[in-house]
């Protein structure tokens, strides 16, 4: 197997998984999110292809299609629990509010192994990129994306940073704290 062949079946099956998907209420497709995961993972020095896969495939089942039983013929065991251990808690997903299950992510985050921790900080980031470069260019209309509000959102972000500070040592854990500060604590201005 050539060193890449690992990440390049990821990128195959996320985009055909993503393939009509587009990021919340933009034109954008989703795959960018999966890749961006990618490349802030290797910029903060992850080499591990399987870390590295499961970023590309983090939101398949979660937002995607895709079955455990997917990832488990096409991957190995590892991809497979970093995937399912990277994303929101799937059963009963539909019918859970916004807040629950915002809270679980928020607690089960804490107790995850460094190694999904890295794409979750990742994950989220992005998505705080995301947000803020949409802020920038809309204001307050950007809420209205979202199921949650301003107020909601501020509490998920600021305890998404607590629940992630063991990554302090990572740039990217940086730029998320940051990243929010700028989003939801923008005094003065
Ligand atoms: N910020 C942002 N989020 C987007 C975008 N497109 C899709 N999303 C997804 O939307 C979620 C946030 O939207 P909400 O309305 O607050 O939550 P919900 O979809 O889970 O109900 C994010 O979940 P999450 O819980 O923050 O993370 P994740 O683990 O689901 O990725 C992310 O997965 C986008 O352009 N920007």
């Amino acid at each position: 197997m050539h060193k890449d062949q690992l990440l390049v079946k990821a990128i195959e099956i996320a985009a055909k998984t993503h393939e009509y998907q587009k990021r919340k209420s933009t034109d954008i497709p989703y795959i960018v999110h999966p890749f961006e995961i990618a490349m802030i993972l290797q910029r903060n020095g992850v080499e591990d292809q399987e870390i590295l896969a499961a970023g590309i495939l983090h939101d398949t089942l979660e937002d995607g299609n895709l079955q455990v039983s997917d990832l488990e013929k096409w991957f190995t065991s590892r991809v497979k629990e970093l995937v399912l251990l990277a994303s929101e808690e799937l059963e009963g997903r539909s019918e859970r509010p916004w807040d629950k299950r915002k809270a679980h992510t928020i607690e089960a985050i804490k107790s995850l192994n460094t190694d999904v921790k890295l794409i979750v900080c990742a994950d989220k980031l992005s998505n705080a990129r995301s947000m803020l470069r949409s802020y920038e260019k809309i204001g307050d209309q950007l809420w209205d994306r979202f199921n949650a509000g301003f107020t909601d959102q501020q509490w998920y972000y600021d305890s998404l940073v607590e629940s992630l500070k063991d990554m302090e040592s990572y740039a990217m854990y940086q730029e998320f704290k940051e990243t929010v500060q700028r989003i939801f604590h923008r005094k003065g201005e």
